[in-house]
């Protein structure tokens, strides 16, 4: 009898603006890997339900919203940044602002819509391999993920890199704003009683305050490579 062929996960966890999204894609395109960008699922949810008129807190009317919302990636014409599709509109640039990260952060605290999105997660797992980009992939989602980091740096770190970020798009932000914004986030995700933001057991932790991008990239290479 053959065994089944067990795909490879490589997750990368943590808090907002560690960089687990840019590592994940030079990660994912190096090593010719999908890539499951989980935050814009969560951002396409508190999108969809913000768009509905819904009020975040009601539990059962956001459960629903996360059953029903289509959510589809694709690549963009250009070469920019892979384009979402929430129920068919490209709302890729909504769902890039701190107004959407926090509802993102405020859906994500219900454990019925964190397991209406559990399918659409695990069906990303796919030959040859997959980067999974979140807060849970390696303790809940992807447990028995064969590599497992958790990206950190200082709040100060993150709020600079997120203000540089939104700042290139032509978004009106302030420093302090965004620094207050990351860490009532953080807070928020850390603190939740369903999958927390917090590392796996078997995790390596890379704290990259001051560490150059393609420098964070090698030492996750590092890990697959172990
Ligand atoms: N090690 C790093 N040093 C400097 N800037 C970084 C680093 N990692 C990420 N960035 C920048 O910080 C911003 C946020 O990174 P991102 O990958 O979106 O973080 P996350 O997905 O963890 O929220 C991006 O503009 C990115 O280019
Ligand atoms: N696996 C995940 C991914 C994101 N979330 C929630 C919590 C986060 O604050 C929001 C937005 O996540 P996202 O990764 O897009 O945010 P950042 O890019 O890190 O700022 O979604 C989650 O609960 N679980």
């Amino acid at each position: 009898m053959s065994r089944p062929v067990v795909v490879p996960v490589l997750t990368i966890d943590g808090p907002s603006g560690s960089g687990k999204g840019t590592v994940s894609r030079l990660v994912a395109e190096c090593l010719g890997w999908r890539l499951l960008d989980s935050g814009a699922l969560y951002r396409a949810v508190g999108y969809a339900a913000g768009a509905a008129g819904l009020d975040l807190s009601d539990i059962d009317a956001v459960t629903r919203c996360a059953q029903s919302t289509k959510i589809r990636f694709h690549p963009s014409a250009d070469g920019g940044d892979t384009r979402v599709l929430v129920n068919g509109h490209d709302a890729t640039d909504e769902l890039r602002t701190e107004t959407a990260g926090a509802a993102a952060s405020a859906i994500a605290s219900i454990p019925s819509v964190r397991q209406a999105l559990v399918d659409l997660q695990l069906g990303f797992r796919k030959a040859p391999g997959l980067v999974a980009d979140g807060r849970d992939m390696g303790t809940v989602i992807f447990p028995d993920a064969a590599y497992k980091v958790f990206l950190t740096a200082s709040a100060a770190e993150r709020a600079k890199r997120r203000y540089k970020q939104l700042k290139e798009k032509g978004l009106s932000v302030t420093l302090s704003g965004l620094q207050r914004e990351i860490e009532a986030r953080d807070a928020r995700d850390a603190s939740r009683a369903v999958a927390p933001l917090k590392p796996a057991d078997d995790a390596v932790l890379v704290d990259t305050t001051g560490m150059p991008i393609d420098e964070v990239v090698a030492k996750v290479f590092a890990v697959v490579r172990s």
